[in-house]
């Protein structure tokens, strides 16, 4: 089968039997229906319906290698710079349609499988099935289009940290036993974002040390989320309501995060694609350039939330007439700034790309190493601009039943601003409030300063990447030699 369209997806979640978890109460209707994730799987439903529109079909899809039916772009493995480009292309629309709010629209985890199933030969140094199985499941996501999670992350009480503190054995994930079948594992990972609103799941732990030959602890899998024993534990909701005019942002993009805890889950063989090398499960991340590939769809997507962000803070200057204001200036221009510095690292990234040892074209790695470091600093800082320039209008926000209410007049009146009726500011500003000051802003800007890991990775990573440091320290020594 081919790209599935919007229809599908709902169909596909909404015929899952997965055993979910929200407000203290197993989920039993469709999940398509429930309040917590009805606007998001309407948001993703129509970015999969773009997909199969006749006028967007040819740069959202390409021709499957093995059937020759249209599949995902984001799954296309590049050879050529010009496939960076269409891949590149695809990711923006995506990314457009959604002004970046989903951290993980599906091309994200699309991408990592594209990454995975490339490099899949580095697994057959442990075993040749971890190999054709890292293939083939990456074959079945771009054939069956799936919609994948992931939880690469444990909770804090199954971490190295807890070990040495305590002395006691952390409560980590572990391979418990196994059968001709498949392996047994039980366990918890802290954190899959949108776990109940994708179909299947990737779990690749960061494995603890082990004293055992093969250790437990390594292991990397993909399941469907309805396999017996997984469970979804969803956090609150932070979609604050229904109505696109009063939460134009929660009401689409709310991408719940869930903790998943597995009981003696069977994992088939044929989907296990590491098992008892914590450093085979380190050097396949590495060596499988999945930060360069998942970089260039984060970064796609944060230039189109920069300039979403850029909009709203420009409708706001026009309509307080604040654009003759030298600070009010200077802050859009830091904002302005901090985008081009995104486009010219994106552009960077293709022009520079060279082919890598599994035959893709990869994109240069600093670019986009120093993308990941930059947004997560530039990011918080745009959202307090928004609450800088937004102010008290941040706070004053009536809402769609007020419009409707005796009190209108009132609102319309005083709340209007320059060349804007009042309906039209206030939804401008609970925008800017929903970006910058809700529950909802907030998930999204922790999101931001830690998606791709902490500030000591993503900066280990730059720093590591760049070859460049030692040419340049040689260059001062020479210099410092010279008469
Ligand atoms: C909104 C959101 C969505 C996410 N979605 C996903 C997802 O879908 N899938 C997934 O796998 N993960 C997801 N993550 C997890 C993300 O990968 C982690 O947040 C990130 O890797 C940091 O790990 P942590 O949160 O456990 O922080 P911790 O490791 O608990 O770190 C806490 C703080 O301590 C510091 N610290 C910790 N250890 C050290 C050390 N050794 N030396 C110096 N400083 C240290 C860190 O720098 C950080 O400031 C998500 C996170 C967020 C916030």
């Amino acid at each position: 089968m081919p790209i599935k369209n919007g229809l599908q997806y709902v169909e596909r979640l909404d015929s899952s039997k997965a055993c979910i978890w929200i407000r203290g109460e197993r989920l039993t209707g469709p999940v398509s229906q429930h309040p917590a994730f009805a606007g998001l799987i309407s948001t993703q439903a129509a970015l999969y319906d773009l997909q199969g529109r006749e006028e967007t079909i040819s740069r959202m899809t390409y021709a499957s290698p093995a059937t020759g039916a249209p599949v995902g772009m984001s799954f296309l493995q590049p050879r050529t710079k010009a496939d960076l480009e269409r891949r590149r292309q695809m990711m923006g629309m995506w990314a457009e349609a959604h002004h970046g709010f989903l951290g993980r629209a599906p091309d994200y985890m699309n991408t990592g499988m594209m990454a995975f199933g490339s490099a899949a030969d580095l697994l057959s140094d442990l075993h040749p099935s971890y190999a054709d199985n890292m293939r083939n499941y990456y074959e079945y996501c771009r054939e069956q289009d799936i919609t994948l999670s992931h939880a690469f992350i444990v909770p804090h009480a199954a971490r190295l940290s807890t070990l040495m503190k305590t002395f006691e054995e952390p409560d980590a994930p572990r391979v418990v036993d196994k059968t001709k079948d498949g392996l047994i594992v039980s366990g918890a990972f802290l954190l899959a974002t949108q776990g109940v609103t994708a179909e299947e799941i990737l779990i690749f732990p960061p494995a603890l040390p082990s004293i055992h030959e093969d250790n437990p602890h390594a292991f990397a899998f993909a399941i469907p989320n309805d396999l017996p024993g997984v469970q979804f534990i969803c956090r609150e909701s932070l979609a604050a309501g229904s109505s696109k005019y009063d939460y134009p942002l929660s009401s689409r993009f709310e991408e719940m995060d869930t903790l998943v805890v597995l009981d003696h889950v069977l994992v088939p063989h044929e989907r296990v694609f590491l098992y008892g090398d914590e450093h085979m499960a380190a050097r396949f991340i590495e060596e499988s350039h999945f930060h360069t590939h998942a970089g260039h769809q984060v970064l796609c997507k944060n230039i189109a939330k920069t300039e979403f962000l850029l909009g709203t803070l420009e409708s706001i200057v026009q309509v307080l007439g604040l654009g003759t204001y030298p600070q009010v200036i200077e802050k859009i221009a830091e904002v302005i700034a901090g985008l081009e510095t995104l486009k010219a690292l994106l552009i960077a990234s293709e022009a520079n790309a060279k082919p890598d040892r599994w035959g893709l074209m990869l994109p240069d790695t600093k670019p986009l190493y120093t993308a990941s470091f930059l947004f997560p600093k530039l990011y918080p800082r745009m959202i307090e601009i928004v609450q800088l320039l937004g102010a008290s209008g941040l706070v004053m926000l009536p809402g769609e039943l007020d419009f409707q209410s005796g009190a209108a007049a009132g609102i319309e009146r005083y709340l209007r601003g320059i060349d804007m009726d009042a309906k039209a500011k206030v939804g401008l500003f609970r925008l800017a409030w929903e970006m910058s000051s809700s529950a909802f802003g907030g998930r999204q800007c922790l999101y931001e300063r830690f998606f791709f890991g902490d500030a000591v990775k993503v900066s280990s990573r730059l720093y590591n990447g760049c070859a460049d440091k030692k040419d340049y320290a040689e260059q001062v020594k020479r210099f410092l030699q010279e008469d």
